[in-house]
């Protein structure tokens, strides 16, 4: 069974708004690190925020997990929302907490809300988040405000917090369009690689057509809300991608 299945996916954000999505159709297994590519409007970002409801879709199925994800109450949803990790691309940290408790933050969803609330983690926790700190580099920093850190060192504390919540399918929002290239080739490294040691899966929406071939097994094109390509990163020709980029103005 895939781990992510969407059918007919349709989103308008209001009622006579025009139509971003319609009609997505794909599956995602379980070794699947899947680019999502296009132009800027494409409708990538909404599509991604549909998997764990970030944006209502207006029509269609998305099964994540086994789960109907239309279907689900609040409670039900926190439940599916801890197994996906995210990582978005202006990083999301909070800035005046340290580089520790911003990692601990990816538990807030497993930990009961008073002990949350007195920031009272579990040592397994802790011992789990100075593990994924060392992984990302970040041994030296934990206890620097996020604010003080470099963009590439930011997003690295995204990707540990994002770990600490165990999931079971990264969504990747543009995790390196604020950064260099060079930096965004490590953070694609490193998200990938550990990504491949955990044995999850990603979704990942990135602009970056070579980042994309050169980190990801599989690439869906999108153009104006519609699929245009679905396949192998080793099918992709360069017809496929003027015919995504078709109508970008340039
Ligand atoms: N909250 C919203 N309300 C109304 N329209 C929105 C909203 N979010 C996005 N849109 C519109 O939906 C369309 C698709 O946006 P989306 O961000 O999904 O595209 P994208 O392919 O991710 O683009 P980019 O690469 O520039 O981030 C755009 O026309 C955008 O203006």
């Amino acid at each position: 069974m895939s781990v992510l299945s969407v059918r007919n996916l349709r989103v308008r954000y209001t009622a006579k708004g025009p139509e971003i999505l319609k009609g997505i159709d794909f599956d995602l297994e379980s070794d699947d690190f899947l680019a999502m590519i296009g132009p800027s409007g494409a409708g990538k970002s909404t599509l991604i925020r549909c998997v764990n409801r970030l944006v209502e879709p207006t029509d269609g199925q998305i099964t994540l997990l086994g789960q109907d994800v239309r279907a689900l109450n609040a409670r039900d949803l926190r439940g599916l929302r801890r197994n996906v990790g995210m990582i978005f691309q202006e990083f999301n940290l909070i800035n005046r907490m340290s580089v520790m408790d911003n990692v601990l933050s990816g538990r807030l969803g497993y930990t009961s809300n008073i002990r949350s609330l007195f920031r009272h983690f579990p040592k397994e926790d802790i011992s789990q988040a100075l593990d994924y700190l060392d992984r990302v580099g970040l041994s030296d920093h934990i206890n620097k405000r996020a604010d003080e850190l470099s963009g590439g060192q930011r997003q690295r504390v995204g990707i540990a917090r994002a770990l600490m919540q165990q999931p079971k399918l990264l969504l990747l929002d543009e995790p390196t369009s604020a950064l260099d290239p060079k930096i965004s080739r490590e953070v694609m490294a490193l998200i990938m690689g550990i990504a491949k040691e955990l044995g999850v899966p990603a979704l990942c929406n990135i602009h970056d057509v070579q980042l994309a071939k050169e980190f990801c097994n599989r690439i869906i094109g999108l153009q104006d809300g519609v699929k245009k390509f679905d396949g192998d990163t080793a099918t992709l020709r360069d017809s496929d991608l003027e015919e995504i980029y078709a109508m970008e103005v340039l």
